[in-house]
């Protein structure tokens, strides 16, 4: 690093300069995306800008390249930002999310896509692949499965009806914070809204500090803030982006019960996302009914050294698919040892269908 001054001023000065720097170079990032946006247009007219495999890559590289000392990923969250902002340029990503405003789906879809992404809140999931499908969102975002309460089947069981594929996952740190409005009088909290899961990600906690308390479901975390306005007896469970949003204030933070407790999210889309050098690949098997089924299936993985990363079983809801199991593992369905796999797979079951290979998730 070259010498930096000690004076005030200077150091003042110094940072005024590198502003400046700054700016210009993040205005020449923003023109070579443009330009790239316009090869792509004159290749094809009606071509997506937006390239997951080539986003986790920029990411990727930022974060090996950081020395500090600020950390990796809070760099890597800048250069989202940059890489949204340079993507708007040429038109604004439109992504649906299971709403309302508020959700941490919302904040999923941010994290992913970054500020400058349009938002667009859905009422259910299936009103989200909906959404996607019918072209009114380029992308959309639903929750898949929480480390504390499991797999979200909902999800899982639009994807057996649906033509949509999967082009990303974001990781989400799920914090929760029991939250008042500014006439809710503290010490005669009676009553807490929460969505189920988030009651149960904090149930110890509630069992300790609150057992007396009515514990109210209702169909999302931002529907419990927007409640608790009204009701001077009556508190939420909810995450900052609800607590921001209806200026609630927080009595209690970080209240789930683990400390790792984090949500998974997948982006669906209808595009088919080349390699980014650190993939997966999610597929759903159904398998007919008879001894050993799912040793046969998982025996290729095996054989083959493939990381599988999640395996869910459902109810088949038609005569063929008997079980129906969704698969996630390492590596992408272009990979030569992946299509091996797969074409193995296809032999032993009663149908496969690649629901889509994707970077792993960056941030
Ligand atoms: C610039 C490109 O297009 C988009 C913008 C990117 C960026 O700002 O770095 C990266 C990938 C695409 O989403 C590209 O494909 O390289």
């Amino acid at each position: 690093m070259t010498d930096i001054p000690s004076n005030l001023d200077e150091l003042r000065e110094r940072i005024d300069r590198l502003d400046a720097d700054i700016l210009r170079l993040i205005s020449e990032r923003a023109e070579c995306a443009q330009q790239v946006a316009e090869i792509k247009t004159q290749v094809d007219p009606d071509a997506v800008f937006y390239r997951p495999e080539r986003e986790a890559q920029v990411l990727r590289r930022i974060m090996a390249l950081n020395k500090g000392p600020l950390d990796s990923e809070e760099m890597a969250r800048l250069f989202r930002e940059i890489m949204s902002a340079c993507l708007a340029l040429e038109r604004p990503i439109k992504v649906a999310y299971l709403g309302p405003e508020g959700t941490f789906t919302q904040q999923a879809a941010l994290k992913h896509f970054g500020d400058s992404a349009v938002s667009l809140p859905m009422a259910a999931i299936d009103e989200v692949f909906r959404e996607v499908e019918a072209g009114a969102a380029n992308y959309g975002v639903v929750p898949v499965e929480n480390s504390t309460e499991g797999v979200v089947n909902h999800t899982l069981d639009s994807f057996m009806d649906s033509s949509m594929c999967i082009c990303g996952e974001v990781v989400l740190r799920i914090h929760h914070h029991l939250l008042i409005s500014s006439t809710t009088r503290k010490e005669k909290v009676s009553r807490i809204y929460s969505h189920p899961q988030s009651f149960a990600q904090c149930r110890k906690w509630l069992d300790s500090h609150y057992p007396h308390a009515e514990r109210v479901p209702v169909a999302s975390n931002a529907e419990a803030a927007k409640l608790v306005k009204t009701e001077w007896h009556s508190a939420a469970i909810a995450g900052d982006m609800a607590a921001k949003l209806y200026d609630l204030e927080k009595i209690a933070e970080k209240i789930e019960d683990r400390p790792d407790n984090s949500t998974r999210f997948l982006i669906i889309g209808n595009q088919q996302v080349p390699m980014s050098g650190e993939d997966k690949t999610s597929i759903v098997v159904a398998m007919r009914n008879q001894p050993g089924a799912l040793h046969d299936l998982l025996e290729p993985f095996h054989r083959h050294q493939i990381d599988l990363t999640r395996l869910e079983t459902r109810p088949s809801r038609t005569g063929v698919w008997n079980y129906v199991f969704f698969i996630d593992f390492k590596g992408h369905c272009e990979d030569p040892v992946v299509e091996a796999v797969l074409e193995e797979v296809r032999l032993r079951s009663a149908e496969l269908k690649v629901l889509g290979s994707y970077p792993v998730g960056v941030l």
